[in-house]
């Protein structure tokens, strides 16, 4: 297992050990090893699994508000995605800035995105497979989105007009996101 340091505190690619074989490839896909010694504050309690079919499907840019944010550990079991993790804690000295990694069935990349963070990812090919383990159950009540175009943001995503649920086609710009939408997660910024 490879830890790869990004442009932001707290968000690593981890680079699985593959074992390829006439048979095929054998992957530890999990591993708490992979994150201890990170600082992710709990446990992971929940998998998600999506599949998009088309390319250029375009999922977020999510998060839950405190106190339930999420830590989220992202792949692509089939496809590629263009994964982008944005630092949306108001007093982070990183605030406004994001990572954006291609994480493929090809590469077995993961990403490891911090609480405070929004998050999303645009598919690359069709029939595209994410999956991902969070360290809070989701909740309605505490779900958020900032607008996947915010210029503010400035994300080279690879489509310029992709395919978005209904919910993401209308989220605020970061600048108008509520000032307590991240409260929790900014005192975690604070204590760094
Ligand atoms: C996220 C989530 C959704 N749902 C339900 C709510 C809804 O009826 C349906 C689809 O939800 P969404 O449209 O929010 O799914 P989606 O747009 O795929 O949302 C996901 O996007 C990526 C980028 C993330 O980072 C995730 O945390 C999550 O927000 O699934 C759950 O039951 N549990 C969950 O954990």
């Amino acid at each position: 297992m490879k830890l790869i340091t990004t442009e932001l505190d707290g968000v690593w690619i981890i680079e699985p050990q593959v074992h390829v074989d006439n048979r095929g490839f054998f992957m530890e896909s999990y591993n708490d090893a992979f994150v201890r010694g990170l600082g992710i504050p709990s446990a992971f309690v929940q998998d998600n699994h999506s599949l998009s079919k088309e390319a250029g499907t375009l999922r977020g840019l999510h998060f839950q508000s405190a106190p339930r944010a999420q830590t989220k550990l992202v792949r692509a079991a089939s496809g590629a995605i263009y994964d982008v993790a944005v630092d949306i804690r108001p007093r982070s000295a990183t605030f406004g800035r994001w990572v954006g990694v291609i994480l493929s069935a090809d590469n077995r990349r993961q990403l490891l995105i911090p609480q405070g963070f929004a998050h999303g990812f645009c598919t690359l090919v069709p029939n595209t497979e994410v999956l991902y383990k969070v360290d809070d159950y989701y909740s309605r009540e505490h779900d958020g989105g900032v607008a996947w175009d915010d210029p503010d943001l400035g994300i080279p995503w690879p489509f310029a007009q992709p395919v978005l649920s209904e919910k993401d086609g209308r989220h605020p710009r970061l600048r108008d996101l509520s000032p307590n939408a991240n409260t929790e997660a900014d005192k975690e910024a604070d204590a760094v």
